[in-house]
């Protein structure tokens, strides 16, 4: 078998003028600059480049009509006959270029080759390497969310996303959404999901919530399963989602690729990315409420959305507003968390290590997971809940917060909880019991700081793999002690006025759940972690490559 590093094809090019040799194997592209003199030039600009064919976009042949110059700003000029011989009977390597945090450019490169028939063995070369490049996606299923957001996703997928895509020979179906949960009901029962590579979504974390809902029960109805049913084990879905951030959190784009930027996530989708991510599932007596991937969150986020809803009009913005009204509010709420911690797996809510590109520990687990659940279901006497014992804490919560993963976003870049995995078959089940203002103050400034916000005497964090809750007010009559029982039932009735009649100023009995930005009906509800359900056109954080800044021009 022919081995990766053999040399496809060597000759000298020029760009710009300049000679270099270019050489092409199965894995890279690489062009180094001839050099007369053997003297060491320490201020001279980078001679040698070398690109991944896995991070080639596409290669065209140029002819007089697309021979254009970059200006200074950015934009494209068509260059002279005169001005551009060298750029005739040349071709252009389009590939991704990694710039500063996280983000992907476009870059090319033209190379000037006045042979044609060597012209012509270059690109088509370079054109059969792509084709041999696994999972990259050809026909995409493309919603459009216009309301997301600033109300920009139309004009950042036209002016950012489409040429790329164009230039990369992805076709696409365009869907612009006329109506909220369009594109849940299209993707449940109308999309011919076999003429696809791939579902991508242009908005925000409420649009992608519409996307996995509609793919999610497509693929269990299709597939003979009851999604209604808690204990089901749900099949995953084979197509991959991309995001095309267009929205005001964007936390499930950001924590996935690392920065929210339209360019950055086309061009994970073109290069055909794949990251598994965990989905919970939400039942309230049995029966289905949501799906959640990102955070499920009562009292604090749960009243910060609840608020926000109502300006809408506001944009991103309404979140802070919202926000900083929730915190001075200060409400407290009564309840019971059940849970089933996580056992058998590695990794803690605690660690120091963060979930990264290819993270061995969503590795590790997932494979644990995939193989415990095929255990299971050769032994018809087991349940999901046998591998552990439930745990239950009573209390006065501020939040109850459920990351399944990080949840960073351009708000707290480390997320709620940062050491939290997007693939390990968990989720952090985070507890701040009710505290004074100034203490949940440094809670939440934590978030934004290199300081740990779980290093706090009231709040407690736990990984687990299912969890309940139940508000007070919902426990049954037993469950409550005697002597506070009549005025339990008072205070249960006092604080349904009270919602309606806030001028009263006390408290209400409960909240509600935020769930990844969606706000749920009901209070008491049932969560279950279900290990990589989905992927996603992305590959996770890369980590920073040493020296990345110094030997990247669009990294300065
Ligand atoms: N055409 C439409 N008209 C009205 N609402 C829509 C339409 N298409 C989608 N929606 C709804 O708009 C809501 C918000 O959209 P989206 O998530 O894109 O933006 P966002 O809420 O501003 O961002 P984020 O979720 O990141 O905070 C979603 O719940 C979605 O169901
Ligand atoms: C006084 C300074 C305090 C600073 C505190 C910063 C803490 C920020 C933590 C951010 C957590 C975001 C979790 C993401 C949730 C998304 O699924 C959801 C849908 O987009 N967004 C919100 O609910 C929007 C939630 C917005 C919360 C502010
Ligand atoms: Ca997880």
């Amino acid at each position: 078998m022919e081995r990766s590093g053999r040399l496809l094809l060597l000759s000298e090019l020029r760009i710009r003028n300049t000679a270099y040799d270019v050489s092409l194997t199965r894995s890279v592209l690489t062009w180094k600059r001839r050099t007369s003199s053997p003297v060491y030039h320490p201020f001279r600009p980078s001679v040698h480049h070398s690109v991944s064919v896995s991070e080639i976009i596409s290669v065209r042949e140029e002819d007089e009509e697309n021979i254009s110059r970059r200006r200074d700003d950015g934009s494209w000029k068509k260059i002279k006959e005169s001005e551009g011989k060298d750029c005739r009977q040349a071709f252009t390597v389009l590939y991704v270029e990694r710039c500063r945090q996280h983000r992907w450019r476009c870059a090319e490169v033209t190379f000037t080759c006045p042979e044609g028939a060597l012209r012509q063995h270059w690109v088509s070369s370079i054109r059969e390497q792509l084709a041999a490049v696994a999972n990259r996606p050809k026909h995409l299923l493309i919603y459009i969310n216009p309301y997301g957001g600033k109300r920009q996703g139309k004009r950042i997928y036209e002016q950012k996303v489409a040429p790329l895509f164009a230039a990369a020979g992805v076709s696409t179906d365009v869907i612009v959404t006329e109506y909220a949960n369009h594109a849940r009901d299209h993707l449940r029962t109308e999309a011919e999901l076999k003429k696809y590579d791939g579902v991508v979504c242009v908005g925000g974390d409420g649009m992608f919530s519409e996307i996995i809902h509609g793919l999610i029960w497509r693929t269990q109805i299709d597939g003979g399963v009851d999604p209604n049913c808690p204990d089901e084990t749900l099949l995953t879905c084979s197509l991959r989602i991309g995001i095309i951030p267009a929205g005001s959190t964007d936390c499930i784009c950001f924590a996935t690729v690392g920065t929210n930027d339209p360019v950055t996530s086309a061009l994970h989708i073109i290069v055909g990315d794949s990251q598994p991510m965990d989905v919970c599932s939400v039942h309230h007596n049995n029966a289905f409420l949501r799906y959640s991937v990102s955070l499920l969150g009562y009292g604090f986020y749960g009243d910060v959305l609840t608020d926000s809803e109502r300006k809408r009009w506001m944009g991103p913005a309404r979140y802070d507003l919202s926000g900083l009204k929730m915190f001075l509010t200060h409400h407290y709420y009564e309840g019971t968390v059940s849970y089933l911690p996580a056992r058998g797996i590695i990794g803690t809510p605690r660690d120091a290590a963060r979930c990264r590109s290819g993270c061995a520990v969503c590795q590790h687990n997932g494979q644990l997971l995939t193989e415990r659940s095929e255990k299971y279901e050769m032994d018809e006497t087991s349940d999901s809940e046998s591998d552990g014992e439930w745990r239950t804490i009573r209390g006065k919560f501020l939040a109850i917060n459920a990351a399944s993963m990080s949840c960073a976003c351009p708000r707290s870049p480390k997320g709620l909880s940062p050491a939290a995995h997007l693939a390990d078959g968990t989720t952090d089940l985070i507890l701040v019991r009710k505290c004074s203002r100034f203490d949940f103050l440094r809670h939440l400034l934590r978030h934004t700081s290199k300081d740990d916000q779980f290093d706090l005497t009231f709040v407690e964090v736990h990984r687990v793999r299912r969890f309940r809750f139940t508000p007070r007010h919902c426990q049954s009559d037993s469950d409550l002690e005697l002597d506070l029982l009549g005025n339990a039932s008072k205070r249960q009735i006092f604080s349904q006025i009270c919602r309606d009649h806030p001028a009263c100023g006390c408290a209400p009995a409960y909240s509600c759940w935020n769930c990844d930005g969606e706000i749920l009906t009901h209070t008491a509800i049932d969560v279950r972690v279900h290990c990589q359900l989905i992927k996603l056109f992305a590959r996770g954080i890369e980590e920073p490559a040493v020296f990345e800044d110094l030997a990247n021009p669009c990294a300065i």
